[in-house]
């Protein structure tokens, strides 16, 4: 059965704080989200300092929630009221903090198009997509970004193989990295993988905002951003500021994810973003000893909740081990030669055909 935000706040008003209390009696939790059994929340402490010695209250807030039943992964950041202090040598940027007063739109001046890649579950394949489409069409001689936008796990660096620091020449502007034909920025990029780091609503736009604004994008057909799962401030942002284009909902069969995409698609609709269309994901699995067909997370689902919804679906996508393998590797499967490949090429057309891409 799947936890509610009832029983996650009830174990953790059982985890006493050294000076008194409990983490929910002090509220001290912020952004609790329950996707399915997947848990994220923030533990904000009244100081950059006193979040520094947090670190034992955040993993046993982790444990103590993953033990409860239908908890399938923990996720606990910590935060702290007011500005870190500085704990290194000043690094040329800093993304994060809180956005600026903005002129206009985020919309790069030389980017045609903003394509926003979604889903309303984590874990359906959207970062994996979006790796792919960018590189599929790359091959099909478009100009194109990745912006992985997914602060809660950014997965481009290794899904895209490339994992540096943009240069910054002048402690403005970001220099974005290239691979497999796409220009990349990650917000990973710019964090400490082993920190953990947690932002709040207007940091997460300072730091969506510097990204748009301070990269340098250049001339490109059409910028894809991953976005992070759900329906949150990221998404919000990005429609409402940027000038987005379209989104393109990434769901695999299975009802659950169904019910989240719809989700999904109706705050598009809300916040007036053209819905391109939904990609099945982990459509089908062909087993490559006898090439039998079996259809893991059920069949056609997507197919008939796009109907439903009167969005077009621009394509399914085999449950394929290559496609895992080639995105852990850092070339993601798009880049060479086979039915995925191809799959996705036909999809990518598809964009292009419809002046979408
Ligand atoms: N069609 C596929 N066949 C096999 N494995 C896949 C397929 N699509 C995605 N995966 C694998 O599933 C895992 C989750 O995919 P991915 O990270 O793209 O999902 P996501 O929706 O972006 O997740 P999150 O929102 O949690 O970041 C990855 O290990 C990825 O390699």
């Amino acid at each position: 059965m799947a936890v509610t935000e009832a029983q996650i706040r009830d174990a953790l008003a059982q985890l006493a704080l050294p000076d008194g209390g409990d983490l929910i009696g002090r509220d001290m939790v912020r952004a609790l989200s329950v996707d399915g059994g997947q848990v994220r929340f923030v533990i904000e402490a009244p100081s950059p300092e006193i979040a520094q010695q947090m670190e034992p209250l955040r993993k046993a807030a982790e444990s103590t929630v993953a033990a409860l039943e239908g908890v399938e992964s923990v996720s606990v950041a910590l935060t702290a009221h007011g500005p870190a202090s500085p704990q290194k040598p000043a690094p040329s940027l800093k993304v994060g903090g809180h956005p600026k007063p903005q002129q206009g739109p985020m919309k790069p001046a030389g980017v045609d198009r903003i394509l926003a890649i979604a889903s309303g579950k984590g874990g359906v394949g959207k970062s994996t997509v979006s790796s792919n489409l960018a590189v599929a069409l790359a091959r099909q001689g478009r100009r194109v970004g990745l912006l992985d936008a997914d602060i809660y796990g950014p997965s481009q660096p290794r899904m895209m193989g490339v994992n540096k620091r943009p240069a910054s020449p002048d402690g403005k502007t970001i220099i974005p990295l290239h691979a497999h034909g796409v220009t990349i920025m990650s917000i990973g990029f710019m964090l400490d993988p082993d920190q953990a780091v947690v932002w709040r609503g207007p940091m997460l736009m300072g730091a969506l905002q510097q990204m748009l604004g301070q990269v340098e994008w250049g001339e490109l057909d059409v910028l894809i951003v991953d976005l992070p799962p759900g329906t949150g401030d990221v998404q919000l942002t990005l429609c409402q500021k940027s000038e987005l284009s379209g989104a393109i909902v990434v769901s695999t069969p299975q009802d659950v994810a169904l019910l989240d995409a719809r989700k999904a698609i109706n705050m598009f609709e809300m916040l007036k973003t053209p819905v391109l269309g939904l990609i099945e994901n982990m459509s089908t699995y062909i087993c490559p000893e006898c090439g039998h067909e079996a259809h893991l997370f059920g069949h056609g689902g997507v197919a008939a909740e796009a109907e439903k919804m009167g969005v077009p679906l621009l394509g399914a996508l085999p449950i394929d081990l290559d496609t895992r393998l080639a995105g852990d590797s850092g070339t993601p499967i798009a880049a060479g030669d086979g039915p995925a490949a191809e799959a996705y090429a036909r999809i990518a057309a598809g964009l292009v055909k419809g002046g979408m891409a």
